[in-house]
């Protein structure tokens, strides 16, 4: 018994480590820790519950046999009465252990495991302006180290059994049924269970066996309240986990928008400042580079001016001597006339020379061209989408027709030329012509597109600011022979820069391939990836869309389009 004492009121000064297990190395009917030996010796039922030898001795014998106090299952019990029942040899060797534990125990209630109990924030009942730390099992009271110490010196109440408050021993609930008997079940009927009012599901062995819960689903409500718990500390657990992933997140967020405002290290600028910078850096540049295409398109303008206005006064001056000339010309020989006839004669040869001069100069006038005649101060300007500056009437592009043979490239190019459909025998070699539209001249060069042709295609690529492939929409067998050629077309290096019109022909013939068929079946979103690219439906026949197509094409060419200018 002295074992048992020196065991089970140790100073709350001690680790818990005995404490936080003593709760199953007590006897569950008398509540007092088993002993290693005599009256606290715990002994073994048959239905697998411990109890401690004393309370064994207080079970009545029915037919030489003792009730479990928790089941009521009968354990019987030979000539040698319960001294003849099985010790709990496993109880007994893990309170060895502890007791070893404890004696050896040189270790103190930490100040952090104090810290855990307080966090409990249980007043202690003996000054309500102290927070407890311990419980004491036979006062039933909960109290502080101070407390402790004070209220339990005398000898006697210092072997009161304390135990830090988190292992407080649970209270046995009561049958609201049977009050003077422990709720040792609980029931597991649906009807009992969401019962609001009323007893509720916990219940004696009375209303098991015999009561109102006869013939129920039940458990231990031990067993019960020990599965909640599980689910609760699962629970708990998961929100944690929950909670480690928010934290984290918001570590991160908060990383993140240090980055943002401050960068990495000292004095470092954050990514919103490099960000303004890389703003600031490209304009700076776009500024710069525009100064620069400004001034070279100012110098291009200047340098038409002046060369403009010297031939202008040169013309002027080349007038005004000629002008002069004629006018001396024209006195000398009203001098003439009014001459005798001998005199006349005598000068007629110098007249003659002078009249050839002037007939000269008059038929190098008559070559003057229509502008050196009628001169325009307009100074047309066009912009180019490199912000170069194009001065004259109409700025010039170059183009190459290409597709299979019978497309219709001829045929677009006489409808665009002449506003003509004829029809067209085979091109054998290439046909060129210049198309005015809007402020836009175009030198087109179609060439033929057989097979054995095909290869001669290379040779019209230099310089060439966009190429127009023709398909024939209405041809569905050739799309994949056409296909396979745009593409060829595509990865040709001289052929980079050049924009692409793609004209979606003979639209004009029933049941041909529509612009999003084309689209999708020449993956054009692919193909023409990284290139100014169009595909226009037109047809030849009448005209539709060959216009559209060359708008497109000006827009490549000209920064404000031509609908802009002209
Ligand atoms: N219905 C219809 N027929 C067209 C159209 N465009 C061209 N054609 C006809 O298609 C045939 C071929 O036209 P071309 O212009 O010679 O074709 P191409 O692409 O120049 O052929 P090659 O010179 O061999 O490369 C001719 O019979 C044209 O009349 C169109 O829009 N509609
Ligand atoms: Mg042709």
């Amino acid at each position: 018994m002295a074992e048992v004492e020196s065991f089970s009121s140790y100073s709350f000064t001690r680790q818990p480590k005995i404490n936080s297990k003593s709760n199953v190395l007590e006897c569950r009917v008398c509540e007092d820790v088993f002993g290693l030996q005599g009256d606290k010796v715990p002994r073994l039922l048959y239905c697998g519950h411990t109890v401690c030898h004393a309370c064994l001795l207080r079970l009545p014998l029915r037919e030489n046999a003792v009730q479990c106090p928790f089941d009521r299952q009968p354990t019987p019990v030979g000539n040698a009465g319960v001294w003849g029942l099985k010790k709990n040899f496993a109880l007994l060797e893990l309170l060895e252990r502890l007791q070893y534990n404890h004696e050896r125990g040189s270790a103190y209630f930490s100040a952090e495991f104090l810290e855990k109990e307080r966090q409990l924030s249980v007043q202690c009942d003996e000054n309500e302006q102290h927070i407890a730390v311990l419980y004491c099992t036979v006062c039933m009271s909960h109290l502080c180290e101070e407390c402790s110490e004070l209220t339990h010196a005398t000898r006697t109440l210092a072997r009161h059994r304390r135990v830090p408050l988190s292992d407080k021993p649970r209270e046995k609930p009561k049958c609201p049924s049977h009050p003077s008997h422990v709720a040792e079940f609980t029931c597991l009927e649906d009807d009992c269970q969401t019962l609001q009012s009323g007893p509720g599901p916990i219940m004696c062995f009375i209303c098991k066996d015999y009561g109102r819960h006869k013939n129920h689903k039940h458990a231990l409500v031990e067993a019960e309240a020990e599965n909640i718990r599980v689910s609760v500390i699962n629970a708990v657990q998961h929100m944690r986990k929950f909670m480690e992933d928010m934290s984290e997140t918001v570590h991160k967020l908060e990383q993140v928008v240090q980055q943002l405002e401050s960068g990495e290290g000292e004095g470092e600028p954050g990514t919103a400042d490099l960000a303004r910078i890389r703003v600031r850096t490209y304009f700076q540049h776009l500024r710069e580079t525009l100064q620069l295409q400004e001034a070279a398109a100012m110098t291009a303008v200047d340098t038409h001016i002046r060369e403009r206005l010297c031939s202008l006064r040169q013309l002027q001056e080349d007038l005004a001597a000629s002008l002069s000339q004629v006018a001396g010309v024209c006195v000398q020989c009203e001098q003439t006339i009014q001459q005798d006839d001998a005199r006349v004669l005598m000068l007629s040869r110098e007249i003659k020379e002078a009249l050839s001069t002037i007939e000269k100069q008059q038929q190098q006038y008559t070559e003057l061209s229509p502008e050196q005649l009628q001169p325009d101060p307009c100074i047309p300007i066009t912009f180019t989408k490199d912000n170069r500056v194009h001065i004259g009437p109409k700025i010039e592009m170059r183009v190459v027709t290409l597709g299979l043979d019978g497309a219709g490239k001829t045929s677009i190019l006489f409808k665009l030329k002449q506003n003509e459909f004829m029809t067209m025998i085979p091109t054998i070699g290439f046909n060129v012509e210049t198309v005015e539209y809007k402020n836009l001249k175009f030198t087109i060069w179609d060439v033929g597109g057989q097979h054995k042709l095909r290869p001669l295609w290379k040779h019209y690529y230099l310089n060439t600011q966009a190429v127009v492939f023709v398909i024939d929409s209405s041809n569905r067998e050739r799309l994949p022979e056409a296909h396979s050629e745009l593409a060829k077309l595509m990865s040709e290096k001289e052929l980079k820069d050049a924009s692409l019109l793609i004209f979606a022909n003979k639209q004009d013939i029933p049941s041909c391939a529509t612009i999003e068929e084309l689209t999708e079946q020449f993956t054009l979103y692919k193909l023409c990836c990284g290139r100014s690219w169009h595909i226009q439906a037109c047809d030849a026949q009448s005209g539709t869309g060959l216009h559209d197509g060359l708008d497109w094409l000006s827009r490549q060419l000209v920064a404000a389009g031509v609908h802009d200018i002209s």
